[in-house]
């Protein structure tokens, strides 16, 4: 295990190449199932996550091969096994296993997601959809068992747009006899990048990317070649850095349109934006006017960018209101950003934020984002070292992370934890 050292204080400056999104990454892995011949993925991310998907398709006798930036997988000789324990555990997006699986094979035997879980975060939507086509699901002190002798197309309206129930409901989908109308689905960019796959892989997927997608039935899928979206989530992280420190990053490799939500709220506090095709270059201000944030679905402000946005807003001058709308609880970076001298206080889904200056301590990731937001507020410290552990979330989701933040100038490195811390 390690911890991050941060000696902060430096304006960050420079270039900072984004990679495919995690989230579309673990979606599109496990996709990949559903062929009969080699799915080639491009603009990979290098993640813990995708690692344990590797993992996990090979203890199915997939063929998996990773190189660079790409991954092959071959599921011809992949066999329908339980997977009740085990790496299964170790993400939230193993729940893309419950689809495929039903897609390929008509079962699925797995134990409940793990990954970052700041809160309860019920699958029930997702179950709901496999019923509806069909399938019979029962849970064995966690181990959930889902069957279908045909599934069969169904209307399904969610009663949230789960990112995950959508994209699972899609991949069983695409194999159920006759059509499935998903209303009330999620429109996360992802969503359109997997329907991007599966209908590439010879699916019949209609309207991902709106509230109602159309999904006829396919008999047979097949192999194809895919480039990942670029992660909207790490891109807008380095965003608030490069604001945070009051530096000038030119970040590349993104959809400008999947960050306007924040882009919009970073100019509100007064921070100078430039949008290229490609790319956006964030250039930090001596002082920020305090705003009002509220984390929805997509279109909205990102709920994973919750939390590096709440460190940012320490910096603004009076007082921020972060409300989160998707996530109730989602406040575990608070208590300690304030070891490290921040003023807020959470009521309900809010946190209300006073602008201050922050210091250097010893903290503790406790997810992804909670880890991102720490990271951010110990780049911002001029006076001391702050020492980060729970690394290994962070490791989750941001690729290359110590590497990129020197290459813009940061003073980071990781360390070795001793038992004992
Ligand atoms: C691997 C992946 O893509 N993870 C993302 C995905 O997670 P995930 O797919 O888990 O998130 P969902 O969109 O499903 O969850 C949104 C909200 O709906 C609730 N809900 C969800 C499903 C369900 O069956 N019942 C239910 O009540 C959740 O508790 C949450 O409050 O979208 C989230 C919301 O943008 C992001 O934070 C995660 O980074
Ligand atoms: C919550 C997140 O991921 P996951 O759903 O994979 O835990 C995230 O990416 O911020």
């Amino acid at each position: 295990m390690e911890k991050l050292m941060i000696c902060g204080g430096r304006p960050l400056r420079g270039t900072v190449q984004i990679s495919g999104a995690k989230n579309s990454a673990v979606a599109l892995i496990p996709a990949a199932i559903l062929a009969e011949t080699e799915v080639v993925l491009d603009n990979l991310p290098l993640i813990s996550d995708v690692a344990t998907y590797a993992e996990i398709l090979e203890g199915l006798g997939a063929t998996v091969t990773l190189a660079g930036s790409q991954i092959r997988v071959d599921p011809s000789q992949l066999k329908s096994i339980p997977m009740p324990n085990g790496p299964v555990k170790k993400l939230r997006a193993s729940y893309y296993l419950m689809g495929a699986m039903l897609g390929r094979f008509g079962e699925a035997t797995i134990g409940m997601p793990g990954g970052c879980n700041f809160e309860p975060r019920p699958i029930d939507q997702h179950i709901k959809g496999f019923e509806a086509l069909g399938a019979t699901v029962t849970n064995d002190h966690g181990s959930i068992h889902i069957y279908a002798k045909e599934l069969r197309g169904a209307k399904i309206y969610l009663d949230v747009a789960s990112v995950g129930a959508t994209i699972n409901i899609m991949l069983a989908a695409s194999r159920a006899k006759g059509s499935t109308i998903i209303e009330n689905a999620a429109k996360e960019p992802e969503i359109i990048d997997v329907a991007t796959l599966l209908n590439a892989m010879g699916a019949k997927i209609k309207g991902a990317g709106t509230e109602t997608i159309r999904i006829e039935g396919v008999d047979r899928m097949r192999g194809c070649r895919h480039s990942i979206i670029p992660d909207r989530i790490q891109a807008g992280t380095y965003m608030i850095i490069a604001a945070a420190t009051r530096g000038d990053v030119l970040i590349d490799n993104v959809i400008p349109k999947h960050l306007e939500a924040l882009t919009a709220k970073l100019q509100e506090m007064g921070v100078q934006i430039e949008e290229m095709d490609e790319s956006i270059r964030v250039i930090g201000q001596p002082e920020y006017t305090s705003v009002d944030v509220k984390a929805l679905v997509y279109p909205g402000f990102a709920t994973d960018l919750q939390s590096p946005m709440t460190t940012l807003l320490t910096q603004a001058k009076g007082v921020s209101i972060m409300s989160d709308y998707v996530y109730s609880n989602r406040f575990k970076n608070v208590p300690e950003l304030l070891r490290m001298g921040a003023k807020i206080r959470v009521e309900g889904r809010s946190a209300i934020i006073e602008g201050t200056k922050l210091n250097a301590a010893k903290v503790k990731a406790t997810d992804l984002r909670a880890g991102a937001s720490l990271v951010i507020a110990a780049l911002t410290v001029d006076d001391g070292i702050t020492e980060i552990t729970g690394v290994e979330y962070i490791d989750r989701g941001y690729d290359n992370l110590v590497q990129n933040l020197r290459d813009l100038g940061a003073d980071v490195w990781r360390e070795t934890l001793v038992a004992a811390e």
